[in-house]
């Protein structure tokens, strides 16, 4: 059974199409991305699956109740001189089976004492996932949660995301190896429509297209690297890439603007 179903969705702001007629189908348990560039139309798609936003046509059907939602978005609201262990077990006192506050501190790897003004941009990220996920939710939206973390905390922050097994979970990003580090299936939106979607690892023809293959002294694009390289042998500093997610994402928003 889907987690998520969406149909023909549509929302204008005044006389700007911001989604344009969108279907999704997200299963139970996965974790599916929403890519685009700015003004595309996912944090608008985002927060009318969240109940934030009314919608002007479509279907939306989403199969966990709202106390089995969790939502970071992409600002933490001022708590001020609160600790991080009283915001946690705040917003725990509003579902009826959530974690044990002090395990979700431990888990995004907070200090419970640390008072919420004095953290790092990294740290409130982290405090934005414990309150996203203390309510143990079966669906969590997570709106650009790495932007502004260092190199270091992102890889942490994935490794606390992966371990949300029988998570459904709504990821929007502009990284792409955040994407393909994290989502089972992409959806690449431009100008509020889906223009492709699937496995991160063959979107857009990817798995099949051409490999690079370099070396000192030679570079040549070729659909048998193993081929050309035990004719020529001889092939010192030799590196073989296919298309990154990146280049196939670029290439799939120029050709669609
Ligand atoms: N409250 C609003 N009022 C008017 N127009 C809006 C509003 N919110 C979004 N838009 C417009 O709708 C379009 C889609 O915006 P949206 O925020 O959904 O894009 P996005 O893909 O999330 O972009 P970003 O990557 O920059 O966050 C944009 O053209 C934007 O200017």
């Amino acid at each position: 059974m889907s987690a998520i179903k969406v149909r023909g969705l549509r929302k204008s702001y005044r006389d700007k199409v911001a989604v344009d007629g969108i279907d999704l189908d997200i299963a139970q348990g996965e974790c599916f991305a929403l890519l685009g560039p700015n003004g595309a139309g996912k944090t608008t798609t985002v927060e009318i699956l969240e109940g934030h936003r009314s919608k002007d046509a479509g279907e939306v059907h989403i199969a966990m109740g709202k106390h089995e939602i969790g939502i970071v978005l992409q600002e933490a609201a001022d708590a001020g001189d609160l600790s991080v262990y009283e915001a946690v077990s705040h917003f725990a006192g509003y579902y009826p089976r959530a974690r044990e506050p002090m395990e979700v501190i431990e888990f995004v790897g907070l200090q419970a004492r640390s008072r919420i003004r004095a953290l790092s941009g990294g740290q409130r990220r982290r405090l934005d996932v414990a309150i996203g996920i203390v309510g143990r939710p079966r669906l969590l939206f997570l709106d650009e949660p790495t932007t502004g973390f260092d190199p270091e905390a992102r890889r942490q922050f994935w490794a606390l995301i992966k371990a949300l097994e029988d998570t459904t979970i709504l990821l929007t990003t502009h990284y792409l190896d955040e994407a393909e580090a994290l989502a089972e299936r992409v959806a690449v939106i431009v100008n509020g429509n889906i223009v492709a979607q699937g496995d991160p690892k063959t979107l857009g023809g990817r798995a099949e297209a051409k490999a690079t293959v370099r070396w000192r002294g030679g570079c040549e694009e070729t659909d048998d690297p193993v081929g050309l390289i035990c004719r020529v042998r001889d092939m010192p500093e030799l590196t073989v890439t296919r298309p990154s997610l990146e280049d196939i994402y670029l290439n799939l928003i120029g050709e669609n603007r």
